[in-house]
C-alpha cells in the first residue's frame, strides 16, 4: 500500500465546506497530515516571517542567549512566540523582533485565523449540530486571547556537512501536543511522516501551501478517529551546504477548555487504546491540564 500527503483546496471551502470537510475528514483518519492551498494567508506575509527569522539567527553571539537548543545533541535554533495580548508579547522580545511586533502579531493572528477555517472544516465533518455550535464547535474553544499553549515557532537548520551531524536524524521522531499543527517550510525539504507503522514518507515543499497535522489532544479528543502521526527531519544531501529554516505553528484549545465528548456520532466510543492517551478512562480533564502532563512526562528523568 502506498500512501502520501493529500492536498486540499480550500479556495472551495466558502461554496462547498461539506466537499472540502470530507476531505479534511478522510486525512484526519487515515495519515493525520494535509497540505492546504489557497488557503488565504497573504504570501508576502510568510516571506517577511522567513526574513525575519533569518535576520534573528544571523545575529551576533552576544544575542544568542535568546535561542534555545532542543536537545543539546541536535543542532537546531529556535524562538518561540507565544500568543499576543492587547498588543504585548507574552515575555519580553530581543530588540531585533521588538521593532516588528506589530507585524509579529498580525502574522500570529492570521495563523490562528486559518487554523480556525480548519477547524470549521473538523466540525462541519463530524457533523455537529447546529444546537451544540455547529461549524465553530472547536473554534469557540480556542480564542486567540485567552490563555493557552499555542506557539508560532522559528527554526532554523543550520549547513553542515554530514560529519557535523553524524546521525541521519535531525529532529527526532515525535507527534505534536496540541490540537492542530500548520508548518511553513522554505526552500529546503527534510520532514518526514512516518505514513503507517512501518514506512516513512517524505512531506515535499508544495508552492504556497502549508502543512497541517493533527496534534496528541486532538487525537485523544476524538477517541482515536483522528491521528497524531510521527513525523521527523532526516539529514538530506542539500543541507551540507544550505540552511533549512521551517516555521511550526502549534494551535492549542484555551487552557480552560475540557477536553470533553464532542457532540457528534462520527466520533467512536472511547477506547483504551488512544495512542498518548494521558487522561485516565472516563477523567475529562482540561487542555491546560493535558498540556502539562505531556510536559511533565516529557522532561521527566
Ligand atoms: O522543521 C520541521 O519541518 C518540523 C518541525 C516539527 O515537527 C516541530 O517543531 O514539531
Ligand atoms: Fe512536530
Amino acid at each position: 500500500m502506498s500512501y502520501q500527503i493529500p492536498v486540499i483546496d480550500f479556495g472551495h471551502f466558502d461554496t462547498n465546506p461539506k466537499q472540502v470537510a470530507q476531505e479534511v475528514l478522510e486525512a484526519c483518519k487515515t495519515i493525520g497530515f494535509f497540505y492546504i492551498v489557497n488557503h488565504g494567508l497573504p504570501k508576502d506575509q510568510i516571506e517577511h516571517s522567513f526574513e525575519l527569522a533569518k535576520d534573528f539567527f544571523d545575529l551576533p553571539s552576544e544575542e544568542k542567549h535568546w535561542i534555545l537548543r532542543i536537545k543539546s545533541k541536535e543542532i537546531i535554533k529556535s524562538f518561540n512566540f507565544r500568543n499576543f495580548v492587547d498588543g504585548k508579547s507574552f515575555a519580553p522580545l530581543p530588540p531585533i523582533f521588538e521593532k516588528e511586533q506589530a507585524f509579529v502579531e498580525g502574522f500570529s493572528r492570521a495563523c490562528h485565523a486559518t487554523a480556525m477555517r480548519v477547524l470549521q472544516a473538523f466540525a462541519i465533518a463530524l457533523e455537529i449540530p447546529e444546537e451544540e455550535g455547529g461549524a465553530n464547535w472547536f473554534s469557540d474553544r480556542h480564542t486567540y486571547d485567552k490563555p493557552s499553549g499555542e506557539i508560532l515557532r522559528f527554526l532554523k537548520y543550520p549547513k553542515g556537512g554530514e560529519s557535523t551531524y553524524k546521525e541521519p536524524v535531525r529532529a527526532g521522531a515525535h507527534s505534536d501536543y496540541g490540537s492542530i499543527t500548520l508548518l511553513f517550510q522554505k526552500d529546503v525539504p527534510g520532514l518526514e511522516v512516518k505514513a503507517s507503522r512501518t514506512e516513512w514518507i517524505s512531506a515535499p515543499l508544495i508552492q504556497d501551501s502549508i502543512l497541517v497535522n493533527v496534534g496528541d489532544q486532538l487525537q485523544e479528543w476524538t477517541n482515536g478517529l483522528f491521528k497524531s502521526t510521527l513525523h521527523r527531519v532526516t539529514f538530506l544531501p542539500e543541507h551540507a551546504h544550505k540552511d533549512r529554516y521551517s516555521m511550526p505553528v502549534f494551535i492549542h484549545p484555551e487552557d480552560a477548555t475540557l477536553l470533553s465528548p464532542i457532540p457528534s456520532s462520527i466520533i467512536p466510543p472511547p477506547s483504551e487504546d488512544v495512542l498518548n492517551g494521558v487522561a485516565k478512562k472516563g477523567e475529562i480533564i482540561s487542555a491546560g491540564e493535558h498540556l502539562k502532563r505531556r510536559l511533565d512526562a516529557t522532561y521527566k528523568y
